[in-house]
């Protein structure tokens, strides 16, 4: 079972230091551990999260924390806008901004990166994320621990994955391998290769039980 986090464990909130899993949750995963090989694919720094990710950048890490501080200085005086170091990549929240200003927040992140061509940006649920241009994704993520877990091959395996966004490339990895599915949990339709979608993480936490 590979599971994303935000959005799928934990209900979107809108402070990210406050995304946690109910207790309920917490507990069916720990169950369903005990059941299946099971693991958090999550962009999210170690400290925040409870369970296994994948951290292969560290010769970005200066970068990265240069980039933080001038996307910290140059967002200050941006009411609403949050940075995140997520210690392989940073995420610049405007879940709290004015939507009108969510276009110059945009501008204002791709004129510091514009000094860094090794770093590329994407776009999740009110967050623009910024990661090194390496291919390293949650799809290689998902296949690196099928690998490492000797089930790559296997026909009677049958890899999950849980997942709230697009950009979650799991839910592809899974279709072009044919082995296993991927399922979605958003209320609204959106363009995957997932194959069930579920609507919110309480949904997620049912079927899990
Ligand atoms: O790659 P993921 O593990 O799916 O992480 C995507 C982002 O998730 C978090 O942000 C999202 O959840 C926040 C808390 O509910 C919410 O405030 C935000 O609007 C969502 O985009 C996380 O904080 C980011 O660092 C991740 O990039």
């Amino acid at each position: 079972m590979f599971l994303d986090y935000d959005g799928t464990l934990s209900p979107i909130v809108a402070d990210p230091d406050r995304a946690f899993m109910f207790r309920k949750m917490r507990k069916t995963v720990k169950n369903l551990a005990k059941c299946f090989p099971t693991a958090i694919v999550s962009g999210r720094c170690r400290d925040k999260d409870t369970e296994l990710l994948f951290q292969p950048v560290s010769e970005f890490l200066p970068m990265i924390n240069e980039v933080y501080k001038q996307l910290v200085e140059t967002t200050k005086s941006t009411p609403g806008a949050k940075v995140e170091n997520n210690k392989f990549c940073l995420s610049v929240h405007f879940r709290c901004m004015d939507e009108k200003k969510w276009s110059e927040l945009a501008q204002q992140v791709k004129s510091v990166l514009k000094e860094y061509p090794k770093l590329r940006l994407t776009q999740g649920r009110k967050v623009l994320e910024i990661r090194p241009t390496i291919k390293w994704d949650k799809g290689k993520a998902l296949e690196f621990l099928l690998e490492s877990l000797g089930f790559a091959d296997c026909t009677d395996v049958f890899p999950v994955y849980i997942g709230d966004d697009r950009t979650d490339d799991a839910f592809k990895r899974l279709r072009d391998r044919g082995q296993g599915f991927g399922i979605l949990v958003s209320k609204f339709p959106k363009d995957t290769s997932a194959s069930y979608s579920l609507q919110e993480p309480d949904e997620v936490g049912f079927k899990l039980t």
